[in-house]
């Protein structure tokens, strides 16, 4: 049975695609993508009014399976993904136990089967994450990690980043690092600076990240490899990449919703929400990054989904744990704040959140043609809507987002030729 999509605006550019097209689907593929197909008995979805896209592939997820199946499962992650627009998310390796080992990642591998999205294992660099030791790179390599990365935590030594790097690029493997100098961030819970003063919290200077972005640049350009810096926050940081990329250095980097939309006067409340690695830092870091953003210097967005309990996020700010969930609000977060608002277009939200992901993990992104696989979003620009936690997939309900209202929402994700998500009327159900 094939699937017609009808009066959908396309955008993929890089596909010679914008404006009204019909798309037509078999089995798990594009069949067509053509100005107007005419129905021959095909199940047929009416887009007229709508956007149609790829599916976003989110490189920085936290699937917290195994060992934190409290927080999230895959199956919930990747409903989460699924319900956000995404077709495909990288899995960060700090689960219990660190996938520093081919048992994890194989379990992984094997609770993903089902999943509403494809999941991309991402392997420990150093084992349990520890940076003490390497992990058996070349044995995660042959599990089919996409990437290494001791996420959540630094490696603090740079005689084991550098030889991480050397094992990394015999596999042909990028590495993507959490930049933080745990010497300078210390017992740190927001970014230090004149509101952290206020609040009276111990903060984190910008210079703790900076200084770990500076050291993985030199080691990136001694060793050749690509370095792809995670949740990239501040100016510094920019900067620091900026004139690495200039000099030719093979570095990427990645930012997330949330320092493009909050700075830290945010956590005035309190809110446990707030509170995320790297924090969320000043006016000028947040304008910084969404100039870059604007220029069209930002390599990839990316979420750092980081689910939590309601009990993880609980009590005194000092003591609540780190992290957004982030897969349910990206995509309307991003269209309400910087499309509408003519800061970029579907193209660069594309570029930023599909092909650029997908180059560096390496993985099927060919976007919307004859022939591809048929994984895209169909997205309403009218629907008004605001954001709930309750009616998240994700068990994480920890958004600083919760309560804004938003335009524009994410109504139907295909995945291989299968409808995952359906939100028309607002069912915001998820097809298995
Ligand atoms: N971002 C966070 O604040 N937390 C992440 C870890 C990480 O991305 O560093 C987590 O795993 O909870
Ligand atoms: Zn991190
Ligand atoms: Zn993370």
């Amino acid at each position: 049975m094939k699937t017609l999509i009808k009066n959908g605006r396309v955008y993929d550019s890089k596909n010679g695609l914008e404006g009204k097209y019909d798309i037509l689907i078999e089995g798990n593929k594009i069949f067509a993508v053509e100005k107007e197909i005419k129905d021959q008995g095909y199940q047929i979805i009416d887009a007229e009014g709508k956007i149609i896209i790829p599916a976003l592939i989110d490189m920085h997820t936290h699937l917290r399976e195994p060992g934190y199946e409290e927080k999230e499962t895959v199956k919930t992650g990747c409903e989460a993904a699924a319900a956000g627009g995404f077709s495909a998310v990288a899995a960060m390796p700090n689960t219990k136990p660190i996938a520093d080992n081919p048992a994890v990642v194989e379990h992984l591998k094997l609770k993903s089967e089902k999943a509403a999205v494809r999941v991309y294992p991402i392997g420990s660099i150093t084992q349990d994450s520890k940076g003490e030791v390497l992990s058996e790179i070349g044995t995660l390599a042959k599990t089919g990690v996409k990437a290494l990365s001791d996420d959540g935590n630094p490696v603090m030594n740079s005689e084991i980043m550098r030889r991480a790097m050397e094992y990394a690029s015999a596999f042909d493997l990028p590495v993507i690092d959490h930049c933080e100098d745990e010497n300078l961030s210390q017992d740190g819970v927001m970014h230090e600076g004149y509101h952290s003063t206020i609040f009276g919290l111990k903060g984190i200077p910008a210079a703790a990240e900076e200084i770990m972005v500076a050291r993985d640049i030199v080691l990136a350009e001694m060793t050749g490899i690509h370095l792809h810096i995670a949740h990239l926050s501040t100016e510094g940081s920019l900067n620091l990449v900026k004139e690495a990329k200039a000099r030719g250095v093979n570095v990427t980097f990645e930012v997330t919703p949330h320092h493009l939309l909050l700075t830290d006067q945010a956590v005035e409340d309190y809110n446990p929400d707030t509170k995320v690695h790297p924090p969320l830092r000043s006016e000028r870091d947040k304008n910084v990054l969404v100039e870059a953003l604007k220029a069209g210097q930002i390599d990839v967005l990316a979420t750092d989904h980081a689910p939590h309990t309601y009990e993880d996020k609980l009590g005194e700010f000092d003591y609540a744990a780190f992290g957004i969930s982030g897969l349910e609000t990206a995509l309307g977060l991003l269209y309400y704040n910087f499309i509408k608002t003519g800061i970029i277009d579907w193209n660069d939200l594309l570029r930023m959140y599909y092909y650029k992901p997908g180059e560096i993990l390496k993985i099927e992104s060919e976007g919307l043609k004859q022939g591809s696989r048929a994984d895209f979003l169909i997205f309403n620009p009218e629907r008004e809507w605001t954001v709930d936690k309750n009616k998240f997939k994700s068990k994480g309900k920890n958004t600083p987002f919760a309560g804004w209202n938003l335009k524009g929402k994410n109504e139907i994700t295909f995945v291989g030729g299968k409808m995952v998500y359906d939100d028309r009327g607002g069912k915001n159900e998820i097809l298995y």
